[in-house]
């Protein structure tokens, strides 16, 4: 093991003999958003003495001495800057966006005075990407990173609807047309003709099995989502009793029926989705560049529209069967949760438990107003390498087409991300889920890097300002709008049943009361009986719509969790010691933020070649850049409080009006909730911290 740290502090700052005691708390400087001390260079940071003579000394940073104003030693004055974000190598666009996109960092100077520049692309002959069209008609497109040719990938593209005559159909609306013709010809009750098509299915599914060798990720099983065979829809069909061939006859009852729900498929796409679709590529990984920047709010995915052929969403099990599918799946956004979902122009459902992306939207002209201003992604699952697997669930590469009009310097519509996927059981889905709410709480500091180092408290020496944790692309469930159809079917049959019952028991009451019921007779029998219904909980099932029961968690898609590619798993035992102490201080980082990984192995941190700000084949490992992954039993100090409170509330059984001194008991868990956490912050991040050092290899933290 090699003791070469470069990174020590070299200078004490002479302390005037007569000078004050320094107080707590020290005087704050110039620090990162993260709150801690920052210093430009190692030369700005400075041993201290808290009193004159005193043997302990403490570490400052220049601006900290500036603020407390002793300059015994007569030192010469340095400009003060604030840090820095460091922008990745710009990989966004938005044409005709030049404030926000295409900016390089330019290098740190020391006064900060170099702004960024504009990105120039490179022209690039060999970036060809794969057109979903049919190949006799179209040749490969080979794009080259010019103005021209990246606008027009950007350019939103005709609907089927509008596509002049003589203009070729993508694969996915012939299909679609096909499937429809087929519903027509066939008839929808025709058995054995339906039975045939299933056999004929069957076979194609089977034959459709993904080899294990590509299961691990090599490219042997690239398909997309447009390369349909009939039989294989009709599968679809009879499986999920499709009802989204809507005529315009049909919109319009459906529209005057105001309340029937018409009941769609996870294939039911509404024409904005289509139109996604329609310029859909598959991703070809030998050139995708990985997305290290943000994604602006503004654009940032409500659906993402999966072309998963080979079924790694259903498992990564190689021994479970996963039905193949030719059709895209809905997944929606849970989070991270933006502002503009709740506003009504863009109101968007991203509840975790609701499996539709539409609040009660009842008609289908609704559904398609509403999905006109989703942000709509393209995520390509098909051919996505492995980058990793773990006991719960593996990691993909794989290929996202960003919302128009979002696209890239290079002209390649895609952009690489690393989604992760769970297994199939519950507490794999579970593990996903809360690492999902755990990126969504991380503070935007924990995921980027500024210039300068840190003094991150318990260190002694500065530290790099690298982000700790891979950036987040969001969190999102499968959507499936027919079951939620069905549920919202069943509540309204309910209310009605119930409404119906009420002006039932109204209009026998009326009769008794002027004395004109028969029931009067037997006045015993129907007062028993009116009481019976006053007990009427709703609750009723008899004649309920559907014998719809919720899907088995093994049979459903996994959520998917899309992070930044950030590298390989680390090998601390080849590192020097300012590596090891770099990755040491990324999990102090976590901890002052109120974070504990809970799962702390070398394998769950990663390097790759950086510095990210220059051009990726300018990085190397000898400027690393390292993460820290796999927050699935990660914690975070106020979702521990409120979960510790949650269990409060359901002790307490349904809301309801509370007694004082239930309120007393309340207050006062709350309070022992508070304490909880804070013994929970202080045992889990001690017992990390001795993990961290000892799979570092650092003695002196
Ligand atoms: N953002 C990423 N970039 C690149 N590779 C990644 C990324 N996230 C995960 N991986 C790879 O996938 C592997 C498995 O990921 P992860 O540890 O998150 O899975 P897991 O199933 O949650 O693990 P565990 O067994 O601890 O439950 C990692 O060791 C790593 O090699």
């Amino acid at each position: 093991m090699n003791n070469d740290r470069e990174r020590v502090i070299l200078h004490e700052w002479p302390r005037d003999p007569d000078g004050p005691t320094v107080r707590e708390p020290p005087p704050q400087g110039v620090r990162t958003p993260n709150n801690m001390p920052w210093g430009h260079t190692l030369d700005d940071f400075y041993w201290i003495r808290p009193f004159p003579g005193v043997k302990s000394k403490v570490i400052w940073t220049r601006s900290m001495l500036d603020e407390f104003g002793e300059n015994f030693g007569e030192q010469p004055g340095v400009p003060q800057v604030e840090p820095r974000r460091l922008r990745p190598w710009p990989l966004l666009k938005v044409p005709n966006d030049d404030a926000l996109f295409g900016l390089v960092d330019e290098t740190c100077n020391r006064d900060h005075s170099l702004k960024p520049r504009r990105f120039h692309a490179v022209k690039s002959t060999g970036l060809l990407c794969k057109r979903l069209f049919s190949m006799d008609t179209h040749p490969l497109a080979v794009f080259e990173s010019t103005e021209e040719k990246i606008e027009w990938s950007a350019e939103p593209a005709l609907m089927n609807d509008d596509a002049p005559p003589g203009t070729e159909e993508s694969i996915l609306e012939g299909a679609v047309k096909s499937q429809d013709r087929l519903v027509e010809d066939d008839g929808k009750d025709d058995e054995s003709a339906m039975a045939e098509v299933f056999v004929q299915a069957d076979d194609n599914i089977t034959g459709g099995f993904v080899l294990e060798s590509s299961i691990e990720g090599e490219t042997g099983d690239r398909q997309n989502c447009t390369e349909i065979d009939v039989p294989e829809i009709i599968v679809e069909e009879r499986c999920e009793d499709r009802h989204d061939v809507v005529t315009e006859d049909d919109t319009k009852k459906d529209e005057s029926e105001g309340s029937k729900v018409i009941v769609e498929t996870h294939d039911d796409l509404t024409p904005a989705e289509r139109q996604a679709m329609e310029s859909f590529m598959t991703t070809d990984y030998e050139t995708v560049q990985k997305l290290e920047e943000r994604i602006p709010e503004e654009y940032f995915p409500d659906i993402l529209l999966v072309n998963d052929p080979s079924g790694f969403t259903m498992s990564d099990v190689p021994f479970l069967s996963r039905p193949s599918r030719m059709l895209p799946v809905r997944y929606k956004r849970v989070w991270p949760k933006l502002k503009r979902d709740g506003e009504p122009a863009t109101l968007f459902n991203n509840d975790l438990h609701c499996s539709s992306a539409f609040h009660w939207t009842l008609t289908q002209a609704e559904r398609y107003a509403a999905s006109e201003c989703r942000r709509i992604a393209t995520l390509d699952l098909s051919g996505a390498p492995l980058l990793g697997k773990g006991g719960h669930s593996a990691v993909r590469k794989a290929g996202i087409r960003l919302p128009v009009p979002l696209t890239t310097q290079t002209g390649d519509p895609h952009v690489s991300v690393a989604a992760k996927l769970a297994f199939s059981l519950s507490e794999d889905r579970e593990l996903l889920e809360n690492e999902g709410r755990i990126y969504d709480a991380f503070p935007d500091h924990l995921q980027e890097s500024y210039c300068g180092y840190n003094l991150v408290a318990s260190m002694d020496h500065p530290v790099p300002v690298g982000a700790c944790v891979p950036k987040f692309f969001g969190y999102y469930v499968p959507v499936q709008e027919e079951e939620e159809a069905s549920r919202r079917q069943e509540a309204l049959n309910r209310i009605k049943k119930e409404v119906e019952r009420r002006r039932e028991r109204e209009a026998k009451r009326e009769a008794k009361k002027i004395g004109v019921d028969e029931a009067v007779e037997s006045t015993d029998a129907y007062v028993k009986s009116a009481e019976e219904e006053d007990d009427y909980s709703g609750e009723d099932d008899d004649d309920s719509f559907s014998d719809h029961s919720p899907l088995r968690v093994e049979e459903i898609r996994s959520p998917i969790l899309l992070l930044e590619e950030c590298g390989t798993p680390i090998e601390p035992e080849e590192f020097s010691e300012d590596e090891r102490s770099e990755c040491f201080s990324l999990v102090l980082r976590l901890h002052h933020a109120g974070f504990v990984q809970n799962s702390l192995y070398p394998r769950n941190i990663l390097r790759q070649p950086g510095p990210l700000s220059v051009r990726p084949s300018e990085r190397s490992l000898k400027t690393p850049s390292f993460r820290i992954i796999d927050f699935g039993r990660g914690e975070f100090v106020p979702l521990f409080v409120e979960k510790f409170l949650e269990t409060v509330w359901s002790r307490l059984g349904p809301p309801m009006v509370l007694t004082r001194e239930e309120i007393e008991r309340v207050k006062e868990m709350s309070e022992i909730g508070k304490e909880e956490a804070v013994r929970w912050y202080i045992n889990g991040t001690g017992s990390e911290l001795r993990k961290a050092a000892k799979i570092l290899y650092i003695k002196d933290y």
